[in-house]
């Protein structure tokens, strides 16, 4: 059975005190850091990059946090000798930016010493990704349209969640775009496990509280709990 795993998005966080930020999000309880890398290509904004990447891993150590960052850009190839370098744990890239390249893709993440990530857009069907599963360490359904925080769950998504589910009971599924303590069951009943949260966690009354209400929802679908 895969682990709980809670990755407060920091596209929320306080990017002009990025290292304080993310270090008191992990005394807070996070499990992972995830952080939204964003071309301006892919998507309609634009983030960070590696030298931030690089600069957080500065302050807080391999083995302090797992990174575990989110590539929404237009050539995943390009960034990954980067990425690496800069202290990535994980690399998720998008299906729609890899189509011809997805194996290659997926080859260069594990030589460089991450883990590999695929994830689709709400509009892309899940089944694209029946030959990827078995070579990946984790599978991102978007649950909503990548580009931005503080958008609306799409319910509808957990359909390719169970899919998964069904199919790999011990991969890793994550889920990320909206997901709160009021809807957070509708995932992990799906089959969810690794939870992102971007305004749902720093938003939140108590950051504390929101991570504690997402982590029970996985470990009780688990039976851990
Ligand atoms: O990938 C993302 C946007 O593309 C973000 O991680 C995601 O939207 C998290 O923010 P929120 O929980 O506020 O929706």
């Amino acid at each position: 059975m895969p682990g709980a795993y809670i990755s407060p998005s920091i596209l929320s966080g306080d990017f002009a005190d990025l290292a304080n930020d993310c270090q008191r999000i992990l005394d807070l309880g996070a499990d992972w850091l995830h952080v939204d890398i964003m071309d301006g290509h892919f998507v309609p904004n634009l983030t960070l990059g590696p030298p931030i990447v690089k600069s957080l891993r500065d302050h807080i150590p391999k083995g302090k946090a797992f990174l575990d960052c989110h590539l929404m850009v237009s050539n995943p190839l390009q960034w990954v000798p980067d990425m690496a370098a800069a202290g990535a744990d994980q690399y998720t890239f998008h299906y729609e930016a890899a189509v011809e390249k997805t194996d290659e893709v997926i080859a260069s993440i594990k030589e460089h010493g991450m883990k590999a990530g695929i994830t689709i857009k709400p509009g892309t069907p899940v089944e694209v990704l029946d030959p990827y599963f078995s070579k990946v360490d984790l599978v991102l359904i978007m649950t909503v349209e990548p580009g931005f925080g503080g958008q609306k769950f799409m319910p509808e998504m957990m359909s390719k969640v169970k899919y998964i589910r069904e199919r790999y009971p011990e991969l890793n599924i994550e889920v990320d775009g909206g997901l709160t303590a009021d809807n957070i069951d509708v995932a992990t009943q799906a089959g969810a496990n690794c939870i992102v949260a971007g305004t749902g966690v720093y938003k939140a009354e108590s950051p504390r509280d929101a991570i504690v209400v997402l982590r029970n929802s996985v470990l009780k679908q688990q039976g851990k709990l």
